[in-house]
């Protein structure tokens, strides 16, 4: 346990939408805490930029990628023991962007029938606790597009703006509902990255929020 009272096997998952700031804040709250990332590699994504070209003949294949690296991160995350800040959660593939895909006709029925049942099958292993905390990150969409803009991944910028609505908006809805674990709602204009306070002050409302109830891993 630190001063914050997060156990050292605690797992903090950062969640939000494209650009919103969570790879950043992970980070962040890692190196404050001694905690070790668990994060997206957009990088080395084989499927990535093909998708952004063409989500109908992509889709399937990019989500059952994001699947296999979430499941294989999170069995690292429950063999290491925890102490881990991750970027995204799992949820946030299936219940954001794999949904979207679908309902837009991007995805066809039996490919996310496919791509949903191989996701329930995974989250039924032992490696699928959910996080202490999830920490969600919200801000206004301008502010989004503006940081999506700033950091310049082409793909991303060559995607229409109604594209960053559309997921902006289902993210909003999705928060509401979402009960998998206590969340931590933070406003991007409410913190400071670069503050040592700033990060202390979300590392104490991490820590109350998990207070007595047990870590799982
Ligand atoms: N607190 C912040 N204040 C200002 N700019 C930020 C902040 N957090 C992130 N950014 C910038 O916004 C952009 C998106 O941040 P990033 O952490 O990559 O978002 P995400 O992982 O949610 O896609 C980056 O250019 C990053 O430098
Ligand atoms: N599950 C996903 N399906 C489609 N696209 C996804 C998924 N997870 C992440 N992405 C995209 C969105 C961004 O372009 C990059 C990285 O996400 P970020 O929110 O910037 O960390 O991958």
């Amino acid at each position: 346990m630190n001063t914050y009272g997060i156990p050292k096997q605690a797992v903090i998952t950062v969640a939000g939408t494209v650009g919103v700031g969570k790879s950043t804040l992970t980070a962040a709250l890692a190196r404050q805490l001694g905690f070790r990332t668990s994060l997206e590699s957009v990088d080395h994504n084989p499927y990535l930029e093909k998708f952004y070209d063409d989500f109908e003949r992509w889709s399937f294949h990019l989500q059952i990628y994001f699947l296999a690296e979430r499941f294989k991160e999170q069995k690292k995350m429950f063999e290491l023991g925890g102490g881990f800040v991750q970027d995204r959660s799992i949820y946030e593939d299936t219940g954001i962007f794999a949904k979207m895909h679908a309902d837009q006709g991007t995805m066809s029925a039996v490919d996310y029938e496919t791509y949903t049942s191989l996701y329930e099958a995974m989250v039924m292993t032992p490696y699928f606790p959910h996080p202490d905390v999830l920490i969600y990150l919200e801000g206004s969409l301008p502010s989004i597009l503006r940081r999506i803009q700033e950091r310049g991944r082409e793909m991303e910028l060559q995607t229409d703006t109604g594209y960053w609505e559309t997921m902006y908006g289902r993210y909003s809805r999705w928060i509401g509902e979402f009960t998998a674990c206590p969340v931590l709602r933070l406003n991007i204009d409410d913190y400071d990255v670069n503050d040592e306070r700033s990060m202390a002050d979300i590392l104490a409302r991490v820590g109350g929020m998990i207070g007595s109830r047990p870590v799982r891993i």
